[in-house]
């Protein structure tokens, strides 16, 4: 097994072992403000830098997509997942596409189990055929085709600032995340959590998404206060087996840093587990939304960090190399 192979067993086997529920404990996620970007750059890059490489998970405000926007992009998930399942199964996910519907498809090796969830994937090369129609949602694709065009510009200047940190020239993320490029794999995806006023108790021993780190560079989350549930631990703590939840709040937008960008800077931002929980007795019991935004960069850019920890690899290789150590860790959690 090659070196990174093994790096990858070892994370995939860390995802595993936690699994259970754990405990909880505050920790303090950093709220850092985007506004007067361009003249507040090196500042703004220092915070990023330090939240990164101390737990991962930052939430930034001030960043440039209006609460509008973000409304109705809710507003449209909320359209597309109330259609008739029939509607929805015309637009189908194709494994290892990151583009269209799926129905509690995921499985994650920490849990074994699938994610009590359905999503719409959209990654704009993959999407022909995929897309509801004007007559199912109005304006579905036009609307959301420019809210991930905001959501790469809000990914790239976080970028830009990680690039700048670690030695690369500014516009070295964006360069890899080309979207004219057919290479080009960013992915907006919707989230719908379902109801569980009328679950049954067993239900609740599910995860609505369990514990996992995620694949790309940047990830950026949009949630609705009120709909909580997303909890941290960051790789440090990851025998404590300790969580934090990280509490949604209008205008900000909460992001984590994903497994290729820890390998592009040698290990020094941090990838951090992450899952969403289930509400507690007492809790709203409603459904809960998301729509997170992953940076991933095109299939042939090639990943190596500045300090040459590791091999270079494309983006296209190492994700599959991803893939295919969550499906080894999987097998290990079925009975044979
Ligand atoms: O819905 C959330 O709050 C988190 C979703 C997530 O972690 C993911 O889709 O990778
Ligand atoms: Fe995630």
């Amino acid at each position: 097994m090659s070196t990174s192979a093994k790096t990858l067993m070892s994370e995939i086997e860390t995802e595993r072992r936690i699994g259970g529920v754990g405990t909880s404990i505050v920790r303090d996620i950093p709220r850092i403000d985007l506004s007067s970007f361009e003249e507040r750059k090196q500042e703004i890059a220092d915070a990023l830098w330090a939240a990164a490489t101390e737990i991962g998970f930052f939430q930034v405000y001030n960043h440039g997509i209006s609460q509008d926007d973000i409304n109705r992009a809710f507003s449209l998930a909320e359209q597309f997942f109330a259609l008739p399942t029939q509607t929805k199964a015309a637009f189908p996910l194709k494994p290892g596409t990151n583009a269209g519907w799926e129905f509690r498809e995921q499985v994650r090796p920490s849990t074994g189990t699938p994610d009590h969830k359905e999503s719409f994937q959209i990654t704009l090369p993959r999407m022909a055929g995929l897309w509801p129609h004007d007559a199912d949602i109005a304006g579905f694709q036009g609307f959301l085709t420019q809210f991930e065009h905001q959501n790469w510009v809000l990914g790239m200047k976080i970028l830009s600032c990680f690039a700048m940190k670690l030695g690369f020239d500014e516009d070295f993320f964006t360069s890899r995340h080309e979207p004219s490029s057919p290479d080009y794999q960013c992915t907006l995806r919707l989230i719908h959590y379902m109801n569980m006023a009328n679950a049954k108790p067993a239900d609740f021993e599910n995860w609505r998404a369990g514990a996992h780190s995620d694949f790309d560079c940047l990830t950026l989350l949009h949630q609705r206060a009120g709909e909580g549930g997303l909890q941290v631990c960051p790789g440090k703590d990851v025998d404590s087996g300790a969580w934090t939840d990280v509490e949604p709040a209008t205008g900000y937008v909460t992001c984590n840093i994903g497994d290729m960008l820890m390998r592009w800077s040698d290990d020094k931002l941090l990838s951090t587990l992450h899952r969403v929980r289930m509400p507690k007795p007492g809790e709203y019991l409603g459904e809960r939304l998301s729509i997170p935004f992953f940076c991933q960069a095109n299939r042939d850019a090639i990943i190596q960090g500045p300090d040459k920890k590791y091999a270079p690899i494309s983006a296209q290789n190492y994700l599959l190399e991803r893939l295919q150590a969550n499906f080894a860790a999987l097998q290990k959690t079925r009975p044979s």
